[in-house]
């Protein structure tokens, strides 16, 4: 069964005659094309249209495993018009704003529009040998950039130069980064997403580096806390208590295992150790073509892993005016368990 053969049963359980996939990822994911911000995929009944303009014409005649048709809007509406006239289009509800929706409606006025949510996003949650092959190359690149550039972490080097090299080493190994490197140190690391900034890193502080690549469209992503000097004694059992958490969850990985129970685990043991008020997001994604994607590893989630998913453990603790500490894996999902692919070195403190 094909990727769309998937993408057409899951449409007609959702009771949708065709789709309008606006999702950059998505649009990527069933196309093939890459450029998939510049791109819209029409897929209904009995056939799949990608939608782009003159920028990609080549570009889209090389990717592409579906017939193109180069244009802008309100032309690609007005060729889309026919083949939804009559029908039920699904729209992403998650990505399409109310001024594109608006403009569909406009154009289509015979189609009536429905929204629909994680229709594609469904297909992508367990990935290909191919798609694995691109996520592994990222992280070798992340954590040879990673080894690269620990040892220039230390007093007197500013966040953003630290940001920058490995940026650059990834840049030299074929890779883009993933997202906005984020280097936070000292009090800095009490920000989940405190991006690199120009602040001097000083001795006896944690440095929390939370880092990707990005491979044929495929990202990775990892963190490492790293000691600078000697750190208090606060700070070593905050970071002994997030090893611990990120450990015991990466040895629960299973199969059938529920993702909820997964961030229960970590939550548990970091309120043993009175830290869980301090550890505030979620403990866990999914990752592939995009950073965040299914499965959601978090309280709330209904999410049940299988092998293939491609996720992230990521326990934090984040305390104002004193720091944080993150430990982050990225793990795939086996048959019998798991298999850890980020292979960076850990601080033992
Ligand atoms: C800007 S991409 C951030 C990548 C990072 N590894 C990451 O996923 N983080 C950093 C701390 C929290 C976590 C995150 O953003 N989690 C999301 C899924 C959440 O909503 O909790």
């Amino acid at each position: 069964m094909t990727a769309l053969d998937r993408l057409r049963s899951a449409m007609r359980r959702a009771g949708i005659d065709a789709l309008w996939i606006s999702d950059p990822a998505n649009v990527r994911a069933v196309s093939g094309f890459s450029s998939g911000k510049d791109g819209k995929v029409l897929v209904t009944a009995d056939s799949a249209i990608l939608y782009t303009d003159a920028r990609y014409t080549v570009q889209a005649a090389e990717e592409a495993s579906m017939p193109q048709f180069i244009a802008r809007p309100p032309d690609t509406y007005t060729h889309a018009r026919e083949a939804t006239s009559g029908q039920r289009v699904g729209f992403e509800a998650d990505h399409l704003t109310v001024a594109l929706l608006d403009d569909l409606r406009d154009h289509w006025p015979d189609a009536s529009l429905v929204p629909v949510r994680g229709l594609v996003h469904g297909l992508r949650v367990t990935k290909t040998a191919r798609e694995l092959d691109a996520i592994r190359a990222a992280q070798r690149i992340a954590d040879h950039a990673f080894a690269q550039v620990r040892p220039m972490i230390r007093p007197g080097v500013t966040e953003l130069d630290v940001a920058l090299e490995l940026e650059l080493a990834m840049r030299r190994a074929g890779a883009q980064s993933a997202f906005d490197i984020i280097v936070a140190s000292g009090p800095n690391g009490a920000k989940p997403h405190g991006v690199a900034s120009g602040r001097v890193i000083g001795d006896n502080e944690l440095v929390t580096v939370d880092m990707g690549a990005r491979v044929d469209g495929y990202h990775s992503d990892m963190t490492r806390t790293v000691a600078v000097g000697d750190p208090s004694a606060e700070l070593r059992r905050l970071y002994r208590a997030v090893l611990e958490a990120e450990q015991a969850a990466v040895a629960a990985i299973r199969p059938g295992g529920r993702a909820a129970d997964l961030d229960r685990l970590a939550r548990d043991l970091l309120t043993g150790h009175g830290l869980c008020e301090y550890f505030a997001h979620s403990l866990g994604h999914g990752v592939g073509l995009d950073v965040h994607e299914a499965p959601g590893l978090r309280g709330t989630s209904e999410d049940v892993l299988e092998a293939g998913m491609v996720i992230t453990i990521e326990p934090g603790v984040y305390v104002p005016g004193v720091g944080g500490v993150r430990i982050e894996d990225l793990v795939l999902v086996t048959e019998t368990g798991y298999e850890v692919l980020s292979t960076a070195e850990k601080e033992q403190l």
